[in-house]
């Protein structure tokens, strides 16, 4: 009896654990009929521009996307690019918090128009999109806390990016506008289904199908932007973002994610299934150095 109960016990965990693997994998794979070699050598076709990172000793990273000639259009290089920091933020262990931001004084204006003309048949655009969709998708569920700061526009692929970030950081001149409709498509870098989230089905609905510019008073009422901010003469558009993040990135890297970590599980599994997954985050944190310290220190909240 004690065998089986114990048996149970240890099938679930399988469950457990299985389930938060799968979390961190991507959206589209083999069995999809998604090739991730075949959309790459397609990508390479369009050059021009670059994801650049930059990862600080103080446990935030900054990702510049880079191409201010074409207001930071994603050209084809740019996307696999994007891949490939963010694979390589996945393994950052020290990592705490992210900023997104664009080059020059703009977001990004989506995807590079040249490119899009040249892959305009549905085969391709299928192939991008799933290509997108588990890039953003990574970017959303790395354990970091993230922040999309908009200066200028987010157009398009471009406002879709800023939702797969935690927050979203408006400046005053600044835009967000789901272009889509305008060009006879809808979002595919999964855009829409994250931004459902964000601001609910029927906000979402209202940008979708107006293509309604947001601006930061907009974006604050909606909750699409988490704040305005103004960068003093002292202090950059990047140096205001930072103060804002390390308000939440404060204390040891082991701790913060886990909260981003806890926080992930609630927004993507059922309510049984993050609970599950919250007991196992719990498990690495519960007696490990920072919680142990804090004991020690006989901290109070006053
Ligand atoms: C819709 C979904 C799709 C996806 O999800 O994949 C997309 O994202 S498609 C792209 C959607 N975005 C657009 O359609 C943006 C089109 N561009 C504009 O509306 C304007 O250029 C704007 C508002 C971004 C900036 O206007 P502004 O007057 O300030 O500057 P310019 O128009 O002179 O732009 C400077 C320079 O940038 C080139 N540019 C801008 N955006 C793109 C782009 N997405 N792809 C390629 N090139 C872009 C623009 O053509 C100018 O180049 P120049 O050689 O100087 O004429």
């Amino acid at each position: 009896m004690a065998l089986r109960v114990q048996g149970r016990k240890c099938l679930r965990t399988v469950h457990n654990m299985h389930l938060l693997q799968q979390r961190r994998n991507n959206i589209y794979s083999v069995s999809d009929g998604f090739d991730e070699e075949e959309i790459r050598k397609k990508l390479q076709c369009f050059p021009g521009g670059s994801i650049d990172l930059l990862k600080q000793k103080n446990g935030v990273a900054v990702l510049t996307i880079n191409n201010p000639s074409r207001m930071n259009a994603f050209t084809g290089t740019m996307m696999t690019e994007l891949k490939d920091r963010v694979t390589e933020l996945k393994g950052w262990t020290d990592g705490k918090g992210l900023i997104v931001h664009g080059a020059g004084n703009t977001f990004c204006s989506g995807s590079d128009l040249n490119a899009v003309r040249a892959i305009s048949n549905p085969h391709d655009g299928m192939k991008m999109c799933m290509f997108m969709q588990n890039t953003l998708t990574n970017l959303m569920r790395l354990p970091l806390i993230s922040v999309a700061l908009i200066e200028g526009k987010a157009l398009g692929g471009g406002a879709e990016l800023c939702t797969a970030c935690d927050f979203r950081l408006m400046m005053p001149q600044s835009e967000i506008r789901f272009v889509h409709k305008h060009m006879g498509l809808v979002p595919g870098w999964g855009g829409a289904s994250r931004l459902i989230r964000i601001v609910g089905g029927r906000n979402a609905l209202i940008l979708l199908s107006s293509a309604r510019k947001v601006d930061p008073e907009y974006g604050l009422a909606i909750g699409l932007a988490d704040a305005v901010i103004t960068p003093s003469d002292q202090s950059g558009s990047l140096e205001a973002a930072e103060k804002w993040l390390s308000e939440y990135i404060k204390g040891p890297a082991t701790v913060v994610r886990a909260v981003k970590q806890v926080v992930l599980s609630g927004r993507e599994l059922d309510l049984e299934e993050s609970l599950k997954a919250e007991k196992t985050i719990f498990g690495n944190v519960w007696g490990a150095p920072a919680n142990l310290e804090a004991l020690a220190q006989g901290s109070k909240h006053k």
